[in-house]
């Protein structure tokens, strides 16, 4: 079943008050970090901070990813060891490069006996991430793999490539549709990166909404000040919502039985956009459902 991931909202694992203020904050997802946000005198207590707050399953209809440390760290063997025991829906592994470390994950999993539901979703966020986005998506047809989806990382490719975060992205907007086509082309969600002047709240709804254009389906988050607005962009307007179900219907009329295409309102309407129609009331019942 489809669920909302509009809005998933980073935390460090090592922030006792973030972890429970979690449990009430409208964003369809949680990402309970290991990696970046937590420093490596800090992670073992982390760990057991996240394992003891997702145990407790108060996050309700929020999907639960944990973010492990990356796949060259001392760490990321316990932190997966910790998800397979508590069992969130997905975990997040930065600075994913090539398929080995897919299979090294899986390996990993299958050797914890991990639950089939965890689902591993990986960060985009290297050179080599970038470059081989497309062998890294196939990955998700070989089983045991259980890719769910990318997750794009603006400041790690900042930090190794030299490319600079500008207002606007005029130089990550090549590699980001990069992302998003090798994801689209083997079926994954693909969510983009964070937006850290936390302060200037113009800048941020402008990267939502440049993030929908280019077809990404949520946003990471790292304020809980940032969902809301990052929720309204994402959610499917009313009238988009009642334009999908008026070509639903109008293909479901016994006249329009045998056509590929008709006339609605004076528009052209093709079997495609029913296709399109789907997913948009899909994920409108989704996000009521959810009750956010
Ligand atoms: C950036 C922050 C350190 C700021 O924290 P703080 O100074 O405490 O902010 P506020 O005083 O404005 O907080 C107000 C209340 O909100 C709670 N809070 C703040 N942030 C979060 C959060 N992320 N989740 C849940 N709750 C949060 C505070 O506790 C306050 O609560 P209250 O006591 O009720 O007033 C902080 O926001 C933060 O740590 N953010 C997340 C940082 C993080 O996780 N970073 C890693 C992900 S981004 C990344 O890794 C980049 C990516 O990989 C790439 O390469 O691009
Ligand atoms: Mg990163």
């Amino acid at each position: 079943m489809i669920r909302p991931r509009r809005s998933l909202l980073f935390m460090p694992g090592s922030n006792a008050r973030a972890l429970e203020k979690a449990r009430l904050l409208p964003a369809d997802g949680l990402i309970l970090d290991l990696e970046d946000a937590v420093a490596p005198d800090a992670k073992a207590a982390a760990r057991d901070q996240i394992a003891t707050a997702v145990a407790a399953k108060g996050y309700g209809h929020r999907e639960v990813l944990v973010r492990i440390n990356a796949l060259d760290s001392p760490w990321w063997r316990d932190d997966i060891a910790m998800a397979a025991k508590v069992g969130p829906d997905g975990i997040l592994v930065p600075k994913v490069s090539s398929i080995e470390d897919i299979a090294a994950i899986a390996e990993r999993l299958t050797e914890l006996d991990a639950d089939p539901a965890i689902r591993v979703w990986i960060m985009i966020e290297t050179a080599r991430g970038v470059l081989h986005a497309e062998e890294l998506a196939a990955q998700t047809h070989i089983a045991g793999t259980r890719l769910a989806g990318f997750v794009f990382g603006p400041n790690d490719i900042s930090r190794e490539t030299g490319i600079r975060m500008l207002p606007g992205r005029a130089t990550m907007i090549p590699m980001i549709s990069h992302c998003i086509l090798a994801a689209r082309a083997h079926g994954l969600v693909v969510l983009d990166g964070p937006y850290s002047d936390i302060a200037n709240v113009d800048g941020f709804a402008q990267e939502c909404a440049q993030a929908r254009d280019l077809g990404f389906d949520g946003k990471t988050l790292i304020h809980p000040g940032q969902i809301d607005a990052c929720n309204a962009t994402f959610t499917p307007p009313a009238e988009d919502v009642a334009q999908a179900r008026a070509i639903l219907a109008a293909f479901e009329r016994p006249e329009n039985a045998g056509r590929g295409a008709i006339q609605l309102d004076g528009r052209m309407v093709e079997r495609l956009h029913a296709e399109i129609a789907k997913k948009t009331i899909a994920i409108a019942d989704a996000i009521e459902r959810a009750g956010r």
